[in-house]
Formats: C-alpha cells, structure tokens, sequence
C-alpha cells in the first residue's frame, strides 16, 4: 500500500492551491524529549525529515512543520514540537497550525514507564485551550519493536505498567490509541500503522463535525498574520515613493507585528506561570499525602510486629510455666 505521491515542503502558492481544493489535516506532536515524536513524525510522512537521535538534551529546539500530499490529494500538515512548553514556541506551534489542529498527538514510549513529570503535558494542553482539547488527542506510543521482541502487546504493557495519570488520559481521549514501531523496515508494517492513526485523526474530525481545533489565541494569531500579510501587500501597491522608503514601510509593519507577537507569547507565559505553579502544589501535596500514608502503614506494621513478639514472648512465657507445672506436678506424684 503506497500511501505517498509528493513528500517535502511545498511552496506558498502550492499550499493555499491545494488548501481550497482539498481537506488537509494538521497533526501536532507533543511529548517528552526522546520519546519519538520526530522519529514519529517521519513515520507519518514517510521520510526522514524532522532530527531524531537518542539524546538526553532534546535535538527538536523549534516547532517545524513538514507536509506531505496523499494518492487521495489529502495533505497532512505535521508540527513537531520541541519537548519544553514555552510560551515562544506555543505561540509558533499556532501560527505553523493556520487553519486549526486536526489532532493532537500525545506521544508516549514503551521503552520505558511513563514518569510523572509526564502528567505535566495534559495540564499544560488544558490550560492553555482548555477541557475541549483532549476531544483532539490521540495517544500514540513508540517502541512497538520492543514490545514484540518481548512477546508483549500494548494490552500486555498497559496492564503491568500504565500509571494513573495514563490510565486517566487515555479515558479523556476515547482510549483513541495506537502503537508505533518507527524502527521497522516492513512496508507493510510502515503504511498499516500510519493508516490507523489517519483513521483514528478521522473519528476524532466525526466527533468534532469536522472541525479542526482553534480558539481565542488561534484567532488573534490568525487575525495578527492576516493583517501583516495585508499590509505588506497594501505597501508593495503604494505609488510614488523610493524603493528605501517602502522598505521602510515594511519595516515598521514587521515591527507592530513583532510588538503584538511578543504581547501574545507574555500571555501564554503567564498562563504557563500559572499552571506550572498549581502542578507543584498538587504534586506537593501528591507526595506529602504518599508520605503519610506511608507512615500510617510502617506504624501499624510495627504496632502488629510488636504485638506479634508479645505474644510470642506470654505464649513462651506460658509454655514456661506449663513446663514448670509439669515438673512439680511430677515431683509431687514420686513422693
Ligand atoms: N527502538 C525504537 N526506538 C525508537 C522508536 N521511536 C523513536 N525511537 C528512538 O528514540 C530516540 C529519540 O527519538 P526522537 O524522535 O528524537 O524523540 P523526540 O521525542 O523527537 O525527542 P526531542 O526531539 O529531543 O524532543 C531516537 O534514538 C529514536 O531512534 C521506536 O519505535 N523504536
């Protein structure tokens, strides 16, 4: 099954021809560094274009967008995302995502258990969309080759490994799930695991009457870029004046573009702030509540060890004086 006619970036005039003609899907990848969201992402395209490598320090620092163009004329828009949620690269992932996000690939690994600091993600997604993005997440996990050469399933991991925190996103997005292997060479393994994700990206657009995911922000992104668009238009029309004074013009629109760019990344900064803050409560008092129940559990074990080696101490006790007994009672029969 091939599923790609063209891959790579397409140019402008490509892009708003095959916008009006044809449905198009944004899909947007987001996850902890090294969990595969590049290596992912070329799985969806078919081609190696995002970085993918094992490193600690995270290799994605920008939010990019490749596209590729379907046999059926669909293009499907992927954004990777570097791991950090900064309010800059939010504010990119947007303007990358023009016309919305089709879904929202949570990408997690097999190759390991997920970490707590993972739950993390969820929180910022909901904070800074709200509840209604989790009706756009897909939960894709990495390492299906693991998984196999341990004779596992997905069911198998999910059941030994999946803590709360999944257990509980997994629920939020229908258990819309899917297991990739991004190592294999198989073709047919290639194009069945991207074609289960597209109809799972596919049920998420049904639930959603087909449509993508925007909001406030998208709209006054989209709003800020039409205007800059616009205006740079308006200015190349203007008669009458030197090259050097419409670069001029331009110049001073990039910079009120810029302005109210930064306006929107302080923003999402402080909405960030504001998450990050109420997560480290939460899993202080996450942990502080671990840390009684704890001790509640060591104090009743050592309670019933204690009452455990009393009574073992009265039983010998008794077995003592029994044997004490005996002894006298045997006395008292040889005289
Ligand atoms: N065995 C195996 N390795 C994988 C799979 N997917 C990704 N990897 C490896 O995991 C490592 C990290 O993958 P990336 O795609 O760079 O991860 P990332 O989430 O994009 O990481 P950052 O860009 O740092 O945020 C790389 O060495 C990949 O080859 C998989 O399905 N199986």
């Amino acid at each position: 099954m091939s599923l790609y006619k063209v891959g790579g970036d397409m140019m402008e005039d490509d892009w708003e021809f095959a916008s009006s003609s044809n449905p198009n899907r944004t899909l947007v990848l987001v996850g902890r560094t090294g969990n595969g969201k590049s290596a992912t992402g070329n799985s969806i395209l078919g081609k190696k274009t995002f970085k993918s490598k094992a490193s600690s320090r995270g290799v994605t620092s920008t939010s990019e967008l490749r596209r590729v163009i379907q046999e059926d004329g669909q293009i499907i828009n992927v954004i990777d995302t570097p791991a950090e949620f900064i309010g800059k690269e939010i504010v990119r992932c947007i303007t990358l995502a023009e016309g919305g996000i089709h879904a929202v690939l949570l990408v997690f690994t097999v190759r390991g258990r997920p970490t707590d600091e993972e739950q993390s993600v969820l929180y910022h997604l909901q904070t800074l969309f709200g509840s209604k993005i989790s009706d756009y997440m897909i939960i894709v996990f990495t390492g299906g080759d693991d998984l196999e050469d341990n004779d596992e399933t997905l069911e198998d991991y999910l059941g030994q490994e999946c803590p709360e925190f999944l257990k509980e996103i997994l629920e939020l997005c229908d258990n819309r799930m899917v297991l990739f292997d991004n190592k294999t060479t198989n073709k047919r393994k290639k194009a069945e695991q991207v074609q289960k994700l597209l109809s799972l990206v596919d049920s998420v657009a049904r639930k959603n009457n087909g449509k993508p995911f925007t909001d406030e922000l998208f709209h006054e992104l989209q709003e800020e870029a039409i205007k800059l668009r616009d205006q740079k238009k308006e200015v190349e029309s203007l008669k009458g004046y030197s090259k050097s004074e419409i670069s001029e013009f331009k110049k001073q629109i990039e910079i009120s573009y810029d302005r109210q760019l930064s306006r929107i990344t302080e923003m999402v900064e402080t909405k960030l702030k504001e998450t990050a803050k109420r997560l480290e409560k939460q899993l202080g008092e996450e942990q502080a509540a671990r840390l009684e129940a704890e001790e509640r559990a060591n104090e009743v074990q050592k309670r019933s060890s204690d009452e455990i080696k009393k009574l073992r101490e009265n039983l010998e006790r008794a077995e003592r004086e029994t044997k004490e007994l005996q002894r006298k009672l045997g006395k008292c029969i040889n005289l």
